[in-house]
């Protein structure tokens, strides 16, 4: 089916048609139509053009005005203050909407996938095996899912990439310690759960350590096992598979408990591309965009300098031959250019790591990775931070583990839960189960509705609280409308275009109508939190109308299935909302 059109588009034609008409030369010009207060829209662009053509901003408006015709679409539209147009709609083409919308067959709401969809390969939820997971890369995972469910609804096509660390030095030392100790990761015929696999690992790392910095016979077979796992000897690969299949068990734990899809042949971790490192530094090399220093392979910035005013070089081969971070990370963009041909390298990395990213662009733009047509983008987000404002730490100072905040945003949502079934309609199943949508909602909610690049403050009082921006909210507000399409049994929604709109109504209409363009935007710059404040705004808009607008007890049946439609595509364009922040709408709560 084609899009609908939204009536800010519609509105739009005719505006910019009149625009034309009044002034020939203004053919092009954008009217600057925005939703209003005063009344549905407002276009701010006669102001400007009128300067540059030097006429009376009164009279171009006025002309202009005169040029639209008022009907179906366009109620209303008169000039107001130094040139400004005040435009309304008419309740029939709002509800006329609403209908296309719902009517989609792709159940798309009428969204318009894109023409030329390019191709996205979107770095995310790229946790380091053998390590703990933490709020960063809960970040990184919960805002890049939502991204990319974001850009696949625009018809982008994207790749994912969960670049774990894999690869490094320390496995050195958990190599040679495993293969001293043979049996510690066997497991018996027993599945293993998430929690056993972390505790495995983190037993293992930590015999590891204590052994490397006891015994010196041991570090240096310890160091000699990095070499042959770079070399690629099979047998110590074989044990490093190891590391990273028990390691697997439990990141897949937590992002299903997070909710989220995650495959197997998307996990592209950092070792993933060591086949690739001694060719990225030949061609850096060769064309002179690295430069050996001390020995090391080096590319330098004008712009990055020390604290002593020394430039910083990013170090792409180490002066020992190692290769690092950087080496692999240029290697992945020319995977993914080249053999992945993509179109825009996304990478949803901590704030921390700019420098680092900034480097790295600059650097494969200078060997012709990256060009106009190839870009690289850091979505960048900041710390996660106590209810005191400082990094979020435990008590005892330590980083606090992933899986024990979900699990105490899952007890505390199950509380909230329980208390809101006054009636004890719920089983314990039952609850257990919102519970967990409402929790892991509250957690994604709470950072996905601050923009990603500011800091925000993990706080579960105020991420489960039923009043204000919370997932919990939006979720009610969702369970609440099902209720009552339950409610209404056989009286089914169906729009009736011929009546007249009560002020809220109105107002609900044409923030629906909205929709597509907010999940354009969301798409385009990035930003979920976009899409969290339309959807807070829907919420509130559909509670001021549920307020003053009766909907099984309205006048006439017209008016009953009517609102019961506003209802319906209320709760459609919540859910899918929802679903592009990726979080769950439970039908009852
Ligand atoms: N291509 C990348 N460097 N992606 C980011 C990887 C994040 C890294 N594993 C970390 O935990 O900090």
């Amino acid at each position: 089916m084609a899009p609908v059109t939204s009536l800010t588009a519609t509105v739009h034609q005719h505006l910019a048609a009149a625009l034309t008409s009044a002034l020939p030369e203004a053919d092009g010009v954008d009217p600057l139509l925005r939703r209003s207060d005063r009344a549905d829209f407002q276009a701010n662009g006669i102001l400007a053009l009128a300067k540059k053509a030097k006429a009376n901003p009164r009279e171009l408006a006025t002309q202009v005005v005169a040029q639209v015709t008022t009907g179906d679409v366009i109620k209303d539209i008169e000039v107001s203050g130094p040139g400004f147009l005040n435009i309304t709609v008419t309740d029939r083409a709002i509800t006329d909407n609403l209908a296309a919308r719902a009517t989609d067959p792709d159940a798309r709401l009428g969204v318009p996938t894109t023409a030329a969809p390019g191709t996205t390969v979107i770095d995310y939820a790229q946790p380091n095996v053998a390590k703990e997971m933490h709020v960063g890369h809960l970040r990184s995972a919960v805002i890049g899912d939502s991204v990319v469910q974001l850009l696949e609804f625009t018809g982008e096509n994207v790749i994912r990439r969960h670049h774990i660390g894999d690869w490094g030095t320390q496995f050195g030392m958990l190599i040679q310690y495993l293969d001293e100790h043979p049996h510690e990761l066997d497991h018996k015929d027993t599945e293993v759960t998430g929690e056993e696999a972390m505790s495995n690992l983190d037993r293992l790392y930590k015999a590891a350590r204590r052994l490397f910095d006891s015994d010196d016979a041991f570090k240096t077979r310890a160091r000699r096992r990095v070499v042959d796992l770079q070399a690629g000897d099979p047998h110590t690969l074989a044990t490093w598979q190891k590391f990273v299949d028990e390691s697997k068990i439990y990141f897949f734990s937590v992002f299903e408990k997070l909710d989220m899809e995650v495959r197997d042949p998307d996990i592209v971790g950092e070792s993933g591309y060591n086949d690739m490192l001694a060719e990225t530094c030949r061609l850096l090399e060769e064309s002179g965009v690295a430069v050996r220093s001390e020995g090391a392979l080096c590319v330098f910035f004008d712009d990055v300098k020390g604290p002593d005013g020394n430039p910083v070089p990013l170090i792409v081969q180490k002066s020992d031959g190692g290769y690092g971070y950087a080496a692999t990370d240029l290697s992945a963009i020319r995977d993914r250019v080249f053999n992945l041909k993509a179109n825009t390298l996304l990478y949803v990395v901590d704030a921390r790591q700019s420098l680092h990213f900034k480097m790295v662009f600059e650097t494969a733009r200078r060997a012709g990775w990256l060009n106009e047509d190839v870009k690289a983008h850091q979505l960048a987000f900041g710390t996660v931070l106590g209810k005191d404002g400082k990094p979020f730490k435990t008590r005892e100072g330590e980083t606090v583990r992933l899986v024990d905040l979900l699990d105490e945003a899952i007890d505390r949502a199950t509380a909230v839960v329980r208390e809101k079934d006054t009636q004890h309609q719920l089983t314990d199943a039952d609850i257990t189960d919102r519970g967990t949508q409402v929790g892991i909602g509250a957690v994604k909610y709470a950072d996905l509705s601050t923009s990603a690049n500011r800091d925000y403050k993990f706080d579960l009082d105020q991420m489960v609280s039923l009043n204000g921006d919370t997932s919990v909210y939006l979720q009610y507000a969702y369970a609440r409308i099902q209720s009552i399409l339950r409610k209404a049994g056989e009286v089914r929604p169906a729009p009736h275009p011929e009546l007249a709109l009560h002020e809220a109504e109105r107002a609900l209409g044409l923030h629906i109508d909205a929709f597509a363009e907010t999940v354009g935007e969301a798409a385009a710059e990035y930003a979920p939190h976009k899409m969290a404040a339309y959807l807070y705004q829907l919420a509130s808009l559909y509670t001021s109308f549920y307020d003053k607008c009766p909907v099984l007890k309205a006048e006439t049946s017209a008016q009953v299935e009517n609102r019961l439609f506003l209802c319906d595509i209320t709760a459609r364009t919540l859910q899918q909302g929802m679903a592009l922040l990726g979080i769950r709408t439970p039908e009852r709560l």
